[in-house]
């Protein structure tokens, strides 16, 4: 392997095994599989979970478009020019096999973001774009149907480019853009993924490439596959992964720059923090801005409590006094440690308890599976550290007990994942309980700063007494 390829820095984060289409992919091991440490003791916050995962995770745990009740956002370069909106597809003038492609997937009404997204990428001349929205809202869906679009299926080149940060994330892209032109199927798509074997100076003829950043440079840099010159659309998917890892952002750079002046660029990503806000400006110039905020979650419907304990067997036995006395039909239990939260799973399963088990070893498909089962309701308990939970939502879920306090890498409180371990969306207004375990003189201190943060009273609740518990139900 050429130590100067572009494609090593990625190298981590592509390696696996794959089959796309009728193409085997060799690869060197598999980033999800995540090696055990040897007594599975590290905290949570000390386990590596890297946003690539996160996002793959939930993007494969997604079975809706996540409703938001939030105002778009729209900062337009030209603000004299009408704010164009759409409310059904039809509007959009797609061609039919696209308008097709859209109703099979299931999509009845443009999301959110896509009511404002698509009549900006659809527009003559073409359009820059920021888009910045929470995930399952609608991104991928929107910039696969402007590349879809755009392409001309007569010209046997590339002319939408779209990068990814890593090898699954492209591969999932790359599904919806097979799905969605199912009925176009003169358009073809490349993946410019690591272990995609190409010969330097064939040129590719597939309309649409998707790929990683560091392959992609290789090819159309080293190996002359892509002429950048003839890209129309070029797409920069989960920006905010995407910076996350070293050389990304200068490669996505380099790839921006060997693009015409006239090629729409358009950015894609969950969160906007400073450094993606400040990454997103050098990637596209003149941008439209469409920015949809988070729907807060609130503790208003929450009842928190709170039980004095010794050891973890003793908060093993009020947890089984709690369940003992209320019915509970699904539960979140989130542990400080993998070992805990394995010894907890366990104690738990012999008590007769059907209990899944969300561990930071496990791949990031069979951590997906887990999850759905449990949706399904095939188990009733859900055992977690803090890092595998991140960003899921289980609707049904009205009991969270947090067995360790969340705390921050230092130690400190963390009042964002307390609220979001607990918090529940106004989509999800239902009321729940929360039952928090304090072990030591320091949690009881964490506990009454998360009182005092979020200004709202934790009880206390002696587990020993039956009757005192059943009250909580109510
Ligand atoms: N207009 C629509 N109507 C119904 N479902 C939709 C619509 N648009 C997208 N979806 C579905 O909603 C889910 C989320 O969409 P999509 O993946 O495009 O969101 P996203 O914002 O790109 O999320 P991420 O940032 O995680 O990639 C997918 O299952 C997709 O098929």
């Amino acid at each position: 392997m050429a130590t100067d390829s572009w494609a090593l820095a990625v190298d981590e984060q592509e390696s696996t095994t794959k089959t796309i289409g009728n193409l085997r992919i060799m690869e060197a091991g598999d980033a999800n599989l995540r090696q055990t440490d040897d007594d599975g003791d590290k905290s949570d916050e000390e386990e590596e979970e890297d946003r690539a995962t996160q996002s793959l995770l939930n993007k494969l745990i997604r079975s809706n478009v996540v409703n938001n009740t939030n105002q778009v956002e729209v900062l337009q370069r030209d603000p004299n020019s009408p704010l164009y909106s759409v409310k059904t597809f039809e509007e959009l003038r797609l061609k039919p096999q696209l308008l097709k492609g859209v109703y099979e997937m299931g999509f009845n009404r443009p999301s959110k973001i896509q009511e404002n997204a698509l009549p900006m990428m659809l527009a003559e001349p073409p359009q820059n774009l920021i888009a910045q929205s929470q995930s399952g809202t609608g991104k991928t869906a929107a910039f696969v149907l402007a590349m879809l679009s755009h392409v001309d299926p007569s010209l046997k080149w590339p002319q939408c480019l779209c990068i990814s940060p890593t090898y699954e994330l492209a591969l999932q892209t790359g599904k919806v853009i097979e799905q969605m032109g199912k009925f176009y199927p003169e358009v073809k798509l490349a993946y410019a993924v690591r272990g995609h074997k190409m010969e330097r100076g064939v040129k590719i003829k597939e309309q649409i490439v998707i790929g990683t950043p560091g392959t992609v440079l290789d090819w159309c840099i080293k190996l002359k596959l892509i002429d950048p010159k003839k890209i129309k659309v070029f797409v920069l998917d989960e920006a905010d992964v995407m910076i996350a890892t070293q050389g990304h952002q200068d490669q996505s750079i380099r790839i921006q720059r060997m693009l015409p002046k006239g090629c729409q660029m358009l950015l894609f990503s969950a969160t906007f923090e400073d450094s993606v806000w400040k990454f997103a400006e050098r990637v596209v110039p003149d941008p439209n801005i469409i920015k949809l905020k988070r729907e807060e979650e609130t503790l208003d419907t929450i009842k928190q409590y709170y039980v004095l304990c010794n050891s973890k067997e003793d908060k093993f036995n009020a947890l089984c006094n709690i369940y003992g006395a209320i019915t509970i039909a699904q539960a979140m239990i989130f542990c400080h440690t993998r070992k805990t939260a394995n010894w907890l799973a366990n104690q738990l399963s012999k008590e007769g308890h059907q209990v899944a088990l969300l561990s930071g070893e496990m791949a990031v498909e069979q951590r997906a599976a887990v999850i759905e089962r449990f949706r399904d309701g095939k188990e009733k308990v859900l055992i977690t550290t803090n890092v595998c939970a991140r960003g899921i939502d289980v609707e049904q879920v009205s009991v969270v007990i947090n067995f360790d306090l969340p705390l921050d890498k230092d130690g400190n409180p963390d009042n964002e994942t307390y609220l979001h371990r607990i918090g529940r969306t106004g989509r999800f207004g239902k009321r729940g309980l929360a039952v928090n375990m304090v072990d030591s003189q320091r949690s009881m201190e964490i506990l009454k700063t998360y009182e005092r943060h979020f200004n709202k009273k934790i009880a206390r609740l002696d587990t020993d007494d039956l009757d005192e518990i059943e009250k909580i139900a109510n």
